[in-house]
């Protein structure tokens, strides 16, 4: 039998593991995560990039989506879990890096209470402002919320919003923090120093390629 974390977190008949993936914007974290899909076989949801999917298929919610993006703000969590959920539900996969989410604590609130799902751990990007600055600036995606009018914007959010929850977690004892500021390899050296002492003490990715995509019964 599990503990009471394992029954909290079973879903779609299997164990679900979660693990929120925080920092500001331009900390590194989709970057990060892309490292962290090859090398343990979790699926990555960035909040992000589903909002601006959604905003591409052209659904009801989409023009009030692209408007706050563009000034900042955090969408509504009803959205954005629902797209989470989704999205974990059609992955097949068990594990997931949830990649800039929980963003405030209407985010962690609703998103604890719809699905019932604790993260095992919030990985934290810590890198200062100027550093978050120069890579979004330089960060050549296109993305409509990449300028410095913006940018400002959500840096404010992010202080006044953003960490509180990063500190809710700290008080727990659950978060895992790296400094983000390194070259990309050496944080991920720090991120995978996280990942194998924590999670995957039973046996990395390769060694189980066919159970990812199945659903356990
Ligand atoms: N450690 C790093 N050092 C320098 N540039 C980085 C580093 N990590 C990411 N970048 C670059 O900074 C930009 C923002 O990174 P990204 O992973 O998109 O951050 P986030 O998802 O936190 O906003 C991208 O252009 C990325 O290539
Ligand atoms: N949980 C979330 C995540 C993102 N967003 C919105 O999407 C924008 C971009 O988020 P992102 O995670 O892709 O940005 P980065 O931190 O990767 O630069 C945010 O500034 C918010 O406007 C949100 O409303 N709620
Ligand atoms: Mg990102």
């Amino acid at each position: 039998m599990g503990t009471v974390v394992d029954a909290q977190n079973m879903k779609y008949g299997r164990k679900v593991i979660v693990v929120f993936v925080l920092g500001g914007p331009g900390s590194g974290k989709g970057t990060q995560c892309a490292n962290i899909v090859q090398h343990f076989g979790y699926t990555h949801l960035s909040a992000g990039d589903l909002l601006r999917a959604e905003i591409k298929s052209g659904s009801e919610n989409g023009t009030m989506i692209q408007s706050m993006i563009k000034e900042g703000k955090i969408v509504p969590s009803e959205i954005t879990v629902k797209l989470l959920q989704q999205a974990m539900q059609e992955s097949g996969n068990d594990k997931f890096l949830i990649d800039g989410f929980p963003r405030n604590e209407e985010n962690r609130e609703t998103f604890e209470s719809v699905t019932g799902i604790a993260p095992e751990f919030v990985l934290f990007f810590d890198c200062p402002e100027e550093e978050m600055e120069k890579r979004l600036l330089s960060r050549k995606q296109g993305r409509e919320d990449d300028n410095m009018e913006t940018i400002r914007k959500r840096f404010k959010v992010y202080m006044e919003s953003s960490l509180p929850v990063v500190e809710y977690y700290s008080s727990k004892g659950n978060v895992r923090k790296i400094d983000a500021v390194k070259q990309v390899d050496a944080v991920f050296e720090d991120v995978k120093a996280i990942f194998n002492s924590t999670i995957e003490k039973v046996a990395p990715y390769e060694d189980f390629p066919t159970s990812l995509n199945t659903k356990m019964p």
